[in-house]
């Protein structure tokens, strides 16, 4: 198993071409947010925005409207019970967010299922929280996954649900297995996160701890990897998700020198200066 370090934020995150445009950054779609779980969504957009993307829509709860926008203004809103306009903006963009915050009612189950109907082959679809459970209980949406791009983020109990490994048996080998059946990378969330690439490899992350235990910390990471994803194009794209991980955990455990506690919040809030140190390469 490779262990990531610094090296792979050197690698991956560089100066922006002089000619260049939004457009050239990312079209990022995030969908998620119900009632109870808006922050859910706003972080992750928010984390999407300060992480480089160039355009970012919001498909949520309109009871989220307001929040999103006195946080962060950039992103364009959409709502999630809009299927004719969710569908037509999953069409348009680069990347899809889709579960932070989603819920596991029947609403979220339909715009999950018009999310991955309307989702195309050349996209990356992140798949998180709620869009993972959703799935383990609802089997017949896996026909929607087949040959398209995706990354599933779950912790130890979202994992258990979509894989069928209890937690106390998510060895390596096992977890290997479970993730090469669903053709998908795995970023497999926990104290020391292991990403299971789709050629068989994976890498371990030896940064982050304890202090990034708060809600949301999930949820921010999808935002990351998403904009990442958006703006720098590799073929080997897992690299990228290999250096969004590493990048969300390196902002936590740097300002946990003088933070008994990191929030989400304080890493969307450091994403600028802190990916700025890296375009010098
Ligand atoms: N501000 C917001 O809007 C926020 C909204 N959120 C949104 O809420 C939705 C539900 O997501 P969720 O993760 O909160 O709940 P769920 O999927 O039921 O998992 C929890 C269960 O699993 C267990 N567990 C075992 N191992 C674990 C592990 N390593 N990591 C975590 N849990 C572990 C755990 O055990 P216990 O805590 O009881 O020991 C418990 O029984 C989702 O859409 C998410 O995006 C949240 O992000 C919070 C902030
Ligand atoms: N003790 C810990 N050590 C290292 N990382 C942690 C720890 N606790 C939480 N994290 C990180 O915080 C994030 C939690 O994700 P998740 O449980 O999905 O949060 P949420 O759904 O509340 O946003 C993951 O990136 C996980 O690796
Ligand atoms: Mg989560």
């Amino acid at each position: 198993m490779l262990q990531l370090d610094e090296k792979i934020l050197n690698q991956i995150i560089k100066p922006r071409p002089l000619e260049s445009h939004k457009g050239n950054f990312g079209k990022i779609l995030t969908v998620g947010g119900n009632q109870q779980y808006g922050g859910a969504i706003i972080l992750s957009t928010a984390a999407a925005i300060h992480a480089g993307a160039g355009l970012v829509s919001c498909a949520t709860s309109p009871q989220n409207l307001t929040a999103l926008h006195s946080i962060v203004p950039e992103a364009m809103f959409i709502d999630f019970n809009n299927k004719k306009a969710v569908s037509q903006a999953a069409e348009k963009t680069n990347v899809i967010v889709v579960g932070p915050g989603l819920g596991i009612d029947i609403p979220a189950v339909n715009i999950l299922e018009n999310i991955l109907r309307n989702s195309r082959k050349n996209q990356f679809l992140i798949i998180d929280g709620s869009a993972i459970s959703l799935l383990a209980d609802n089997q017949k949406l896996f026909k929607f996954l087949k040959e398209k791009q995706v990354i599933f983020t779950p912790h130890q109990m979202e994992w258990q649900r979509i894989s069928g490994i209890k937690i106390a048996d998510q060895a390596e080998d096992t977890n290997k297995k479970q993730q090469q059946k669903l053709h998908a990378t795995v970023v497999l969330k926990k104290y020391h996160t292991v990403i299971y690439h789709l050629d068989g490899t994976s890498s371990l992350l030896p940064i982050g701890g304890p202090y990034m235990s708060t809600g949301g910390m999930g949820d921010t990471l999808t935002g990351i990897i998403a904009a990442f994803l958006g703006q720098f194009h590799l073929k080997d794209y897992e690299q990228v998700i290999d250096a969004a991980v590493y990048c969300h955990s390196a902002i936590a455990a740097e300002l946990s020198s003088s933070h008994y506690i990191v929030l989400p919040t304080d890493i969307i809030g450091r994403l600028q200066e802190f990916m700025a140190q890296y375009t010098n390469s």
